[in-house]
């Protein structure tokens, strides 16, 4: 099976309202990365799209990115969504994830479930999260690779190697060590993999999923509900005025 991209301009999608943005397609490969805090997902997101590494980021809203890639010979748009981070509750068994990652969640065909080698706090919310998205997801196979990222800091090493394979086949996916700070090969090889595997899936069993209309539109930006919040202030502000 070949992969391949046609293309390397990153076209983010700009926050606007719903009815304002592309509209999903059947044929869109829809791709989530969740992951602890600071492991790096904004940092895999770039260096997958653009091949380079930005040092930092503002803080993640959730952003998303569409991209042309080829797949099979057949030019399909490939939509990354980046998440907040998760973490886990006090009790270290729950997790802490927002409104808005479950509509990521739901929302998309693929699952790039990231931790640090160099924390294993964060290795250890895959497990729970993974969990999260099989409630969330409860039939079938979901296509899902596990990235170790970071793995140029190896002296700050703390999960082994096999300790994120084993991890990987117990959640029925692939492991990936990568650096998105260091090289693009990781990087590329992790998120084709998941592209082709979704696209797999899709012509497959996923495919009633898409056939009955049950995708979500993209999760909504949470800077336009605090917009949206602020305009239904500055009105009822105003009808109040106009009242007294
Ligand atoms: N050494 C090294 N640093 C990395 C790598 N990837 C990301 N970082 C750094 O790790 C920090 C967090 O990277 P981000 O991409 O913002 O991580 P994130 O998971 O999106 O962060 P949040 O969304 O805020 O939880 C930044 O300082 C990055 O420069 C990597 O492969 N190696």
């Amino acid at each position: 099976m070949s992969a391949g991209t046609t293309n390397f301009l990153l076209v983010p999608i700009p926050e606007h309202p719903l009815q304002e943005c592309a509209p999903d397609d059947d044929k869109d490969v829809k791709i989530v990365v969740l992951g602890a805090s600071k492991v790096g997902k904004t940092a895999l997101i770039v260096r997958f799209l653009t091949k380079k590494f930005i040092g930092d980021y503002e803080p993640n809203t959730g952003a998303l990115y569409a991209r042309k890639i080829t797949l099979d010979g057949e030019e399909v748009t490939l939509k990354v969504q980046d998440t907040p981070c998760v973490a886990l509750q006090d009790d270290g068994e729950g997790l802490v994830c927002q409104e808005q990652i479950n509509r990521s969640i739901y929302w998309a065909d693929g699952y790039v479930l990231v931790f640090s080698i160099t924390d294993s706090a964060s290795y250890r919310t895959v497990l729970p999260l993974y969990d999260h998205v099989r409630r969330i997801h409860p039939s079938g196979g979901i296509p899902i690779i596990l990235v170790g990222n970071k793995s140029d800091l190896l002296r700050a090493r703390q999960v082994p190697t096999d300790q994120g394979e084993t991890l990987a086949a117990q959640l029925g996916g692939v492991y990936f060590e990568a650096s998105a700070r260091e090289s693009n090969e990781g990087v590329q090889a992790a998120f084709l993999h998941l592209c082709q595997e979704v696209s797999r899936a899709v012509g497959g069993a996923n495919g009633e999923k898409r056939r009955s209309g049950l995708h979500l539109a993209r999760p909504k930006s949470p800077n336009m509900q605090e917009l949206k919040r602020r305009f239904r202030q500055v009105l009822s502000s105003r009808v109040k005025s106009a009242t007294t």
